[in-house]
């Protein structure tokens, strides 16, 4: 069953569209992160779904129950639609203990006695926190308080979590601890997560799908490994993992999805999708679809960096301006700054909207 479904989503400020004819389709039990760069639209996106603002076209619907229609203006106000929102300010009370916090929505909602107590208790049990419940917020690490936030929005029994950037305040050790956390937490209670954030790493580690947002559209929804893969367009090629979009002309096609390419003056066996044609394209090149060797581009080392095992090196191909290359290589002789390297491509992909 779809647990969120937005059908042309739209979101306009003045003239300009912060949201533009969104469709998403969010399974129940799914954890989604959209993904983009600063002023894309997610956050404007995540506070639609919450009901915060009104969408100027499109509809949405919560576990099969239509939430918002612009074209019959409906609007089921936020307190009525079963979102829980943890945010990266935590928004906790000061003053109040953990269980004064987590429980808050509840006394709000008039659930009092036991059947109070005992659903903090579960909330605070389920995110690791038992026994923290007199402390207050002062008392706790960036962590801890992010997980009562997180308990606090689960007490409710949410029928979809959306976080906005919830680990953007912590240092870097802390967040990918709290990506371990949100992860088995996400196996443990199969809720439905949408995970607002800019930083491609976290939404790797944590996704099954990422929905990747550029100027109010999304470009992309897929599987982390399929937008590495097989990025959609430049942007998301340059924003998914570390590569360099190369100009190519394709050449041939061949079967099995695979294309010959000439890129710079080499010629390469490239995968691309369907609907490639012959002629200009945009191609992704990743590190590990290009080998130092005999015959190839050659390029200048501009930069080597260290990062502990391996080195990362940043070449530039001759007569391709404005293109870097990444590229890892071991220990042993790593090439300095100012050298030549000639590069075999062995792989790669042809964008498909690549031009
Ligand atoms: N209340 C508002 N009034 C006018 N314009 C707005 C308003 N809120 C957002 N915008 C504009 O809408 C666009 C999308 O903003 P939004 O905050 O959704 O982006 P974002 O992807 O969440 O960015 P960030 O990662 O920086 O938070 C931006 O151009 C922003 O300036």
């Amino acid at each position: 069953m779809a647990g969120l479904v937005l059908d042309g989503v739209t979101k306009l400020f003045g003239r300009t569209a912060a949201v533009d004819a969104v469709d998403l389709s969010v399974a129940d039990g799914e954890f989604l992160a959209v993904l983009g760069p600063s002023g894309c639209g997610k956050t404007t996106l995540l506070r639609l779904i919450a009901g915060f603002e009104r969408i100027d076209g499109g509809s949405i619907s919560l576990g099969g129950r239509v939430v918002s229609d612009s074209a019959k203006r409906l609007h089921v106000v936020a307190e009525e639609r079963r979102v829980g929102i943890v945010f990266q300010s935590y928004a906790l009370w000061p003053h109040m203990t953990v269980a004064g916090n987590v429980g808050y929505p509840l006394s709000v909602a008039g659930v009092k006695g036991q059947a109070h107590d005992d659903r903090v208790g579960a909330a605070l049990d389920l995110v690791g926190l038992s026994g923290f419940g007199t402390r207050r917020p002062a008392e706790l690490s960036g962590g801890q308080r992010q997980r009562v936030a997180l308990a606090r929005c689960l007490v409710m029994e949410p029928s979809l979590v959306l976080l906005d950037e919830p680990l953007a305040n912590l240092d870097v050790h802390l967040r990918a601890s709290m990506e371990d956390e949100f992860a088995a937490f996400h196996a443990k209670t199969r809720a439905t997560m949408v995970y607002i954030t800019h930083d491609q790493a976290e939404a790797m580690a944590l996704a099954d799908r990422i929905a990747v947002m550029d100027g109010g559209r999304i470009v992309q929804v897929a599987p982390p490994r399929v937008l590495y893969a097989e990025p959609a367009t430049a942007m998301v090629a340059g924003f998914i993992g570390k590569g360099a979009v190369v100009e190519a002309t394709v050449l041939e096609r061949l079967d099995q999805g695979r294309a010959v390419a000439r890129i710079g003056g080499v010629t390469a066996r490239l995968r691309c999708s369907a609907t490639t044609g012959l002629g200009p394209a945009l191609a992704c090149l990743r590190p590990e679809d290009l080998t130092p060797g005999a015959d190839g581009l050659p390029t200048i080392v501009r930069r080597a960096t260290y990062k502990g095992g391996v080195t990362a090196l940043d070449l530039v191909p001759e007569g391709m301006p404005g293109v870097t290359l990444p590229l890892m290589v071991g220990d042993g002789r790593v090439p300095e700054p100012g050298q030549r390297l000639t590069l075999a491509i062995g792989d790669g992909w042809i964008i498909p909207a690549g031009r």
